[in-house]
């Protein structure tokens, strides 16, 4: 296992209502990165304003960091995150090819969700503050698919997927020195080894999907990430490039 990252905080707190809400409100006390791990969270928060399940012995947590201001330095430590999940949950698991990336934001375990990202920032007043990267993994239970939207991927864990225990502060071990390796490719050699990274992961790369903005729905051959971390989608309209979207497949 690699050493955890130098220079780089961990707060661990019995139960906290949401890492995310908890990072933010330290953010303007700490000197450096910090992850906030919570062994029970009352009010877990997901994305699109849904709540996030965070049943016992899963895994919810923050790193709270600095990054330049702007969308696009916020939107690439989803990728960040996600490629770290990937290299934790295969040394977790020791299940490399089962493990699959959905853009943007979420982690597949043979095919269903086992993880998802939140990203928020934590100003105030229209003042951008520290970024809150947000991480939810289920790795000893999942959620209860009926309290999930109809549409949502079927949900699995770690454990019911591989018979693997793995406790929330080992995660974190195996987490964090991924996530510092990869922001620091990200910081030295920029965003294309991610999106390709990403790209040698994703799941449903070359097949038909759904892709759902606030606006509307297109279906096409998702062929391509572009230099911008944007969903590339191929079909009847052509080339379409979707920098948020939910896909759907
Ligand atoms: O798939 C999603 O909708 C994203 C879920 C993110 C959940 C994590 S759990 C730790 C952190 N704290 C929160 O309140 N949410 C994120």
């Amino acid at each position: 296992m690699a050493p955890w990252p130098d220079g780089v905080g961990r707060r661990v707190l019995a139960e906290v209502d949401s890492t995310n809400a908890e990072a933010a409100r330290l953010a303007p006390d700490l000197s450096g990165p910090t992850w906030v791990l919570g062994l029970r969270q009352t009010a877990g928060r997901g994305r699109r304003g849904r709540a996030w399940q965070s049943a016992e012995g899963n895994f919810a947590a923050t790193l709270v960091m600095r990054v330049p201001d702007g969308p696009a330095f916020a939107a690439q430590r989803s990728f960040v995150a996600a490629l770290a999940l990937q290299d934790a949950l295969a040394e977790a698991t020791r299940r490399p090819e089962a493990i699959r990336l959905k853009w943007p934001n979420d982690v597949l375990l043979n095919g269903a969700k086992v993880a998802g990202i939140l990203l928020e920032s934590s100003g105030q007043g229209g003042t951008p503050g520290p970024l809150c990267v947000g991480i939810g993994v289920n790795l000893a239970q999942e959620p209860d698919a009926g309290t999930l939207e109809p549409d949502a991927l079927a949900p699995t864990s770690v454990l019911s997927a591989t018979g693997i225990r793995i406790t929330p502060e080992e995660f974190l071990d195996l987490l964090a020195p991924a996530f510092a390796t990869w922001e620091t490719r990200l910081t030295t050699y920029g965003f294309d080894p991610l999106r390709r990274a990403f790209l040698d992961h994703a799941a449903k790369l070359g097949e038909v999907i759904t892709a759902r903005t606030a606006k509307d729905s297109l279906t096409g051959t998702f062929t391509d990430i572009d230099a911008d971390g944007a969903l590339v989608l191929t079909g009847a309209k052509g080339r379409v490039v979707l920098p948020a979207a939910d896909i759907f497949f």
